[in-house]
């Protein structure tokens, strides 16, 4: 479905973002796989090898990979970013906006310091990312598809995500924006919306069982989602079968949003 396109995708050492690019990757297309090294003493991790991982499974593949490092909320990284990954794959195509934090966090306590963070790498990185992009595509000529991972959570309120909800539906509102002065440009913009999907994000949250257990009794299919759910709704809109869809969303929960009783 994608053969001969160019994808990049933001966060993708791990979680969703990993699932997605392999999941480009299997249709057809070369994947770049930007990863962020955070601050050694903040993050303890440096995921150059975990990104170096993912591109050497994109290539077994047989589709072309380029891991390339930038904090998304850095906007001259972010052009760097994006001028690699056309010099060194030939163009973009696909822009699939996954980068994203939520260390959780009591509201009354929470400090300013960290809203901004969270919202630095949550929607402002989309936007810099979705504006780095969109350039590049309305110069190319050819169309584009730009994908936001938003959420579940932009749809319902969470009790420690005071700081981070607000992310999610400012990135649904931001591709539906941008939907209208990229649409005369052939570029498609849509927000696909995961519900509970087991990655590092909240491996310490759902460390509580009885969180986890709330949780797995609200999903009507049965399971929590895995990386690899989200991969497929991610082809479809980034393919020519979804060419007349943008300023849309997609949820993909296993009917956690719909069961309230
Ligand atoms: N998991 C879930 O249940 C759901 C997740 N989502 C969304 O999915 C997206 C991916 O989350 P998920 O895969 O679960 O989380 P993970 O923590 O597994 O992955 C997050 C990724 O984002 C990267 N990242 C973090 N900060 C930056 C930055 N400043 N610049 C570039 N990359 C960065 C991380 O790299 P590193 O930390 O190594 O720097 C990592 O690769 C997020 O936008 C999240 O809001 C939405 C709904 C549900
Ligand atoms: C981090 C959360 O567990 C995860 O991310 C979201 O967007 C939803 O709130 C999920 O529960």
């Amino acid at each position: 479905m994608l053969n001969g396109r160019t994808a990049l995708v933001t966060g993708a050492s791990r979680g969703i973002g990993r699932g997605v690019a392999l999941g480009l990757a299997a249709a057809g297309a070369d994947v770049a796989v930007n990863y962020h090294r955070p601050a050694e003493a903040e993050f303890g991790r440096d995921n150059a090898a975990d990104a170096a991982g993912v591109v050497a499974e994109i290539e077994a593949l047989g589709r072309r990979g380029l891991a390339v490092e930038a904090d998304v909320a850095d906007g001259a990284a972010v052009r760097q970013m994006v001028d690699t990954v056309v010099k060194e794959l030939g163009g973009l195509d696909v822009l699939v906006n996954s980068a994203g934090i939520c260390p959780f966090h009591d509201f009354l306590t929470m400090p300013e310091e960290l809203w901004d963070r969270v919202h630095g790498v949550n929607l402002k990185g989309a936007f810099l990312c979705s504006q780095a992009a969109a350039r590049v595509m309305v110069e190319q000529g050819r169309g584009g598809r730009i994908i936001g991972i938003s959420s579940i959570s932009a749809l319902v309120g969470g009790g420690m995500q005071t700081h981070y909800t607000p992310t999610k539906a400012g990135m649904h509102s931001l591709m539906q924006s941008m939907a209208i002065p990229l649409g005369p440009h052939g570029i498609t913009c849509n927000s696909v919306l995961p519900g509970a999907i087991a990655t590092d994000i909240n491996k310490d949250d759902w460390s509580d069982p009885d969180k986890r257990a709330y949780l797995d009794g609200r999903i009507p299919l049965g399971r929590f989602g895995e990386p690899d759910d989200i991969a497929g709704p991610v082809v479809f809109l980034a393919s020519d079968a979804a060419r007349y869809v943008t300023g849309s969303a997609l949820l993909v929960d296993g009917g956690l949003f719909v069961n309230l009783q």
